[in-house]
């Protein structure tokens, strides 16, 4: 199945998905001198209860804190929004080393990994799956990272990964706030694209937060340390997971700031 190697990564992709090759592709590479300012477009206003994270879950190509989606108790509103998308996972995308390893890039420059928290539209659609089908299905927040201060509310999530070394193994996370891991300001870029990982649907109202966060390079390895095999297999290291920015077409990338 697909992967981050040479033999399944990116570069392949569009053999098995062929919207790897669409108009509305994600991730971007964004440009400063490109973008517009909105003056509609809204503050970001989020409400997370901390204890909609259920489990941590190791799928083979990340990491990812799920949450209970049941009902309406963790969700994010306004900024480019219509309506209500609520909380169902967040995860992380990351390098080789520090140099590289976010998705999204602003003026060339790369970050060292990216968050990604996932909502779906649960005013207009009756569960994430549906949701994904649609052009105004999910909204994710992307936060990006670079190398630096250590990071304390990032600490919690790592230190449990050693428990969910390989494929397939998870373990029960909760009492969390992912507001915890967003930057002081909520200055946002945001575009029409689609998921980063196959099978790529073109259902998302990305919100990429300006100022990144800090986390330290000894908790950067940390991710890397993750196995994609299962238990059992022959050890082999989660050392990236980052899709490569994809044309941006007909799309133009708006401001919330000036
Ligand atoms: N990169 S993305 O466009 O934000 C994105 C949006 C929705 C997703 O489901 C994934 N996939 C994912 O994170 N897989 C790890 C956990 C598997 C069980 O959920 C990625
Ligand atoms: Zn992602």
């Amino acid at each position: 199945s697909w992967g981050y190697q040479d033999h399944n990564g990116p570069e392949v992709w569009h053999e098995l998905f062929p919207l790897a090759n669409g108009d509305r592709q994600s991730p971007i590479a964004i440009k400063s001198s490109e973008v517009k300012y909105d003056p509609f477009l809204r503050p970001l206003s989020f409400s997370y209860d901390l204890t909609s994270p259920k489990v941590i879950l190791n799928c083979g190509y990340a990491f990812s804190i799920e949450c209970d989606d049941t009902e309406d108790r963790s969700v994010l509103r306004a900024g480019p929004l219509k309506g209500s998308y609520r909380l169902r996972q967040l995860h992380f995308h990351w390098g080789p080393t520090d140099d590289y390893g976010s998705e999204h890039t602003v003026d060339g420059l790369e970050f060292a990994a990216e968050l990604h928290v996932v909502h779906w539209n649960s005013e207009k659609y009756p569960c994430f799956v549906d949701a994904a089908q649609q052009p105004d299905g999910l909204a994710i927040v992307g936060v990006l990272v670079k190398a630096g201060e250590h990071n304390s509310p990032l600490q919690k999530v790592i230190n449990v990964l050693d428990v969910i070394k390989t494929k397939g193994s998870q373990v029960a996370f909760t009492n969390f706030d992912p507001s915890s891991l967003f930057p002081e300001s909520l200055d946002y870029w945001t575009y029409h694209g689609s998921l980063t990982v196959p099978p790529l649907l073109e259902s998302v109202i990305w919100i990429v937060l300006r100022q990144p966060i800090t986390a330290s390079s000894e908790q950067l390895a940390t991710f890397r340390s993750l196995l994609c095999s299962a238990k059992g297999e022959p050890a082999c290291c989660l050392l990236s997971n980052c899709r490569p920015p994809q044309p941006l077409r007909n799309r133009h990338v708006r401001a919330f700031f000036h």
